[in-house]
């Protein structure tokens, strides 16, 4: 594949910024950036460690009183000006998005807008942090409540929205007066490098915003460092549940704040009232998104027996007709899977059904070898059953397994037997049973007869193992304040 140019090559970075300069790591290593399609060399990174960690928290904390001081109108235009800047970048980030992450480019450039939404949101929001008045129960006293932010904030971002999990961690954090240093994810680094050299001619003072990069094997060298730094506040975090515990487990020596968005393991749920090309629409939109890598994506599709064989026919047409391949090729609806250890775990999942008696529709292997190793066809299987992995686990790929169910109850049952708790769809024209449902599933996200969720103006978050906290919204500002209560007395 051809080397990536951009119309401003200046967004193609390769150092870590650390109070307002760009820089190498200390010692000077460094990691390759490759395209998931065919494994190309895109770009390089650097390698950091506790040096450069502890010198991203030194600026961020250095920084801090004069960031929490500006004026909440000054920080919405900064943030403002960003989101300008990003949207006139669109073109050029979302080429990023898709050469480094492997989603097809359409994608990729709509990430850019679904990321620039949470900066606008929350330039918004930096000016509504409003306290409260509280009538004083006896004479002589004032009682104000205050929201003041948190302080120097972590972030820990995944490879799956390299643009859009960097912003709805970045703008709320500066909205609400915190700092920032980040760590985005090794895979993907080159859009959050990007994002933040826009945020540097924004404007952004010295040291309120720092980003390092590490590789997969010196990534808990950096994060261990900030975790252990009584200076840092807060962790926020979107990734794997096992990550998500090891943060909150060693965050609590010195008990910061924590924002984890984990792993999901989203129930789809159609009953035989459903509209079916309606449910089968829903379920192309919110499970091909990305391939498969997000984690609201439905990782089990119960479908009721009246209505299972006609289903799984109109859904597997439409799931044969997907085209497999890179970026560059316009047709591309799935990309390539994101790394090696991503399409192991898919085969593996596959073979695990097929092994415990699930019987393969579509799909089920790797195509375009010739082109790279990391597509996987687009798969249904049916005949699943709780006993398969990709039951239990989040697959985090382009896979469909079918279950049957007979009743509400039993499908309620199936559906919250999981330790996970983001998302779920239902598709039911029953409206007193879609309420029903909806109240009963155990999570923090559901899509009735709609398979579209994400939105700035939505809290996202889950419960659960998918972690804790809420990103965009109204809610969203909270994870990074305090609340501060003030009481005047002598006033009589
Ligand atoms: N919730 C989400 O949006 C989301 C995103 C990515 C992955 N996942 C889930 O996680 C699974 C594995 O994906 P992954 O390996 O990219 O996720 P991961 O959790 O390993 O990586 C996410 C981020 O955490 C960092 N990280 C990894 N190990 C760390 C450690 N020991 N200490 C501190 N930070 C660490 C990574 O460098 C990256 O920045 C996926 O299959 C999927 O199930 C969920
Ligand atoms: O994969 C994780 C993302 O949070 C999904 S979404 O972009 O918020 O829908």
């Amino acid at each position: 594949m051809s080397s990536l140019t951009l119309s401003r090559g200046e967004l193609l970075r390769s150092q870590n910024f650390i109070n307002a300069r760009w820089q190498d790591s200390g010692d000077g290593r460094a990691f390759e950036v490759s395209n998931p399609a065919d494994g190309s060399r895109i770009g390089t990174v650097p390698d950091s460690g506790p040096a450069e960690a502890r010198a991203a928290v030194d600026a961020a904390a250095a920084a801090l009183p004069g960031w929490r001081a500006t004026p909440a109108r000054e920080r919405a235009r900064l943030l403002r000006r960003w989101h300008a800047a990003i949207l006139e970048q669109q073109q050029d980030l979302g080429r990023l998005i898709s050469r480094e992450q492997g989603k097809p480019m359409a994608e990729g450039i709509a990430e850019v807008a679904y990321a620039a939404s949470y900066v606008e949101w929350f330039a918004e929001e930096a000016t509504r942090a409003y306290g409260d008045v509280i009538p004083a129960p006896v004479a002589g006293r004032k009682m104000i409540v205050v929201k003041e932010s948190v302080g120097v904030v972590a972030a820990i971002t995944p490879w799956n929205f390299p643009a859009a999990m960097i912003a709805r961690k970045i703008a709320p954090a500066l909205a609400a007066g915190c700092t920032v240093v980040c760590k985005p994810a090794e895979d993907t680094p080159l859009t959050s490098l990007a994002l933040v050299r826009l945020a540097e001619e924004a404007g952004l003072p010295a040291g309120v915003l720092n980003i390092v990069t590490a590789s997969r094997e010196r990534t808990p060298e950096v994060v261990d460092a900030w975790l252990a730094d009584p200076r840092v506040r807060k962790i926020t975090f979107t990734g794997s549940t096992p990550v998500g515990k090891h943060l909150a487990r060693e965050s609590a020596s010195t008990l910061k704040k924590l924002s984890l968005e984990l792993g999901g393991n989203a129930p789809f749920i159609v009953f035989e009232d459903a509209d079916l090309d309606a449910a089968v629409e829903g379920l192309m939109q919110s499970k091909f998104r990305n391939g498969g890598q997000t984690c609201v994506c439905p990782n089990r599709v119960y479908v009721h027996r009246a209505i299972h064989d006609v289903f799984v026919e109109k859904l597997a047409r439409r799931v044969g007709a997907l085209k497999v391949g890179p970026a560059s090729e316009a047709a591309s609806q799935i990309g390539p899977m994101i790394n090696a250890r991503a399409v192991e775990k898919i085969e593996q999942h596959i073979v695990d059904a097929l092994a415990h008696g699930a019987q393969l529709v579509v799909g089920g292997r790797r195509v375009r070898e010739q082109d790279g190793p990391h597509y996987i066809a687009p798969t249904v299987l049916v005949g699943a059953t709780p006993a398969m992995r990709l039951a239990q686990e989040e697959t985090f790929g382009p896979v469909v397994p079918v279950f049957r169910f007979a009743d509400e109850a039993e499908v309620i049952a199936l559906a919250n037997d999981t330790p996970f708790g983001l998302a779920a769809y239902v598709y039911s024209r029953d409206i007193a049973r879609v309420w029903r449902v909806a109240e009963a599933l155990e999570c923090g996200i559901v899509g009735i007869n709609e398979g579209a969720l994400a939105a700035e103006a939505a809290p996202f978050g889950g419960v659960k193992e998918s972690g804790y906290g809420r990103e965009g919204s109204r809610y969203g500002l909270d994870d990074y304040m305090h609340t501060k209560y003030l009481c005047q007395g002598g006033l009589t």
